[in-house]
């Protein structure tokens, strides 16, 4: 399988994150997707290519212009007011305050922000447009024919909203691909989010159309990060209803459990008749992963590719989540490895 892969995630390498009450290193590192290239080369997966430029107007097929030329712009302007620390937001616009758009890159960053996990730095422009690049060259190749391809995006994207960003994304790649494939002639797309994290992002961009299915299999936001979406009625709204499927199943579900919500979504894409797959890959869902409580052992990462595979559809993989840095590697591999084999 082809991976595509930019060195300029390196861009992206926050100092801090506000998480369970305190300030910690970010779980978002360079060295996620340096183990994952490694694993890629050692396991022989395939060849790897650099992405070629899109520049912004399939971001903007997605995302919200204010909202882009914020990301455009955040850093230098926080920057000009003597700050060189990641640039965080310090409150939210929350019920009842005024939902204007401030003026002030203080307050922008503040509205456009979803948590303050998620830094903006000197290089996260550089950094997550690349990421994009990266998902966007992997639908061309789909587009033009190859029947799979593994995007190394990172940033990530799922947690990234048409107008806000958050959980360590600002573009929300898989979307953007999966709105590619759209424009590029697909009439139906289906996007699963297999992460921890429900992909609150992804839904948001397509909640109210139904020529793309989102579909997420998640820790159940009662008690798991996002908190406020993911819940299994939410199903989509006008147009769109009947075209969303959330799966939230309770932190320290086993493994049996969460294949069996995997079985389920595959049926409604089959149903759906979709003619591309895009897999927002978090494997997050790692029994060893620091932030999240799903039982997935890495063996069970071949599973859930060979499972995909069955579905016989040309298959873009996007990177998401994954923090347990020294496993990640073999539990990315895996999946695809498990799809190459089933293909
Ligand atoms: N106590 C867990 C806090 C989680 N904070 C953000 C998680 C983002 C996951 C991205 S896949
Ligand atoms: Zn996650």
């Amino acid at each position: 399988m082809l991976t595509i892969y930019s060195d300029s995630h390196r861009l992206q390498h926050g100092r801090s994150e506000l998480i369970d009450g305190t300030l910690k290193p970010c779980f978002e590192t360079p060295s996620r997707a340096d183990m994952v290239l490694a694993a890629v080369r050692q396991r022989d997966l395939g060849d790897v290519v650099h992405p070629r430029r899109h520049g912004l107007e399939p971001i903007l097929r997605v995302h919200d212009e204010g909202y882009v030329r914020f990301l455009e712009t955040a850093w230098q302007r926080w920057s000009e007011m003597g700050r060189d620390y990641d640039a965080l937001p310090k409150m939210w616009q929350i019920r009842r305050l005024r939902e204007a758009v401030p003026e002030h890159v203080e307050g922008q960053l503040c509205y456009y922000s979803m948590d303050c996990g998620t830094p903006i730095t000197a290089g996260t422009w550089q950094a997550a447009t690349a990421s994009v690049d990266v998902a966007l060259t992997g639908a061309d190749r789909l587009i033009g024919g190859e029947r799979a391809a593994f995007a190394l995006t990172r940033p990530p994207g799922h947690h990234a909203a048409r107008d806000y960003c958050g959980g360590y994304c600002f573009f929300n790649n898989a979307a953007i691909a999966a709105q590619a494939l759209r424009d590029h002639g697909m009439h139906r797309v289906a996007v699963l989010d297999v992460d921890y994290h429900h992909g609150n992002g992804t839904q948001d961009i397509f909640y109210h159309r139904s020529d793309v299915l989102f579909l997420s299999i998640h820790g159940d936001p009662r008690t798991e990060y996002p908190f406020f979406l993911g819940f299994a009625d939410e199903k989509g709204d006008g147009e769109g209803l009947g075209y969303n499927f959330n799966f939230p199943l309770a932190a320290g579900s086993c493994v049996s459990t969460w294949f069996f919500a995997l079985d389920c979504a595959l049926e409604q894409i089959a149903r759906f008749g979709a003619e591309a797959l895009v897999v927002s890959l978090g494997v997050d869902t790692f029994e060893g992963d620091p932030i999240s409580r799903f039982q997935l052992g890495t063996p069970d990462f071949v599973t859930l590719g060979a499972r995909l595979a069955a579905l016989k559809l040309p298959t873009l993989f996007c990177l998401e989540g994954g923090y347990a840095v020294g496993p990640i590697g073999d539990n990315v591999v895996n999946v695809l490895a498990g799809f190459e084999a089933r293909s």
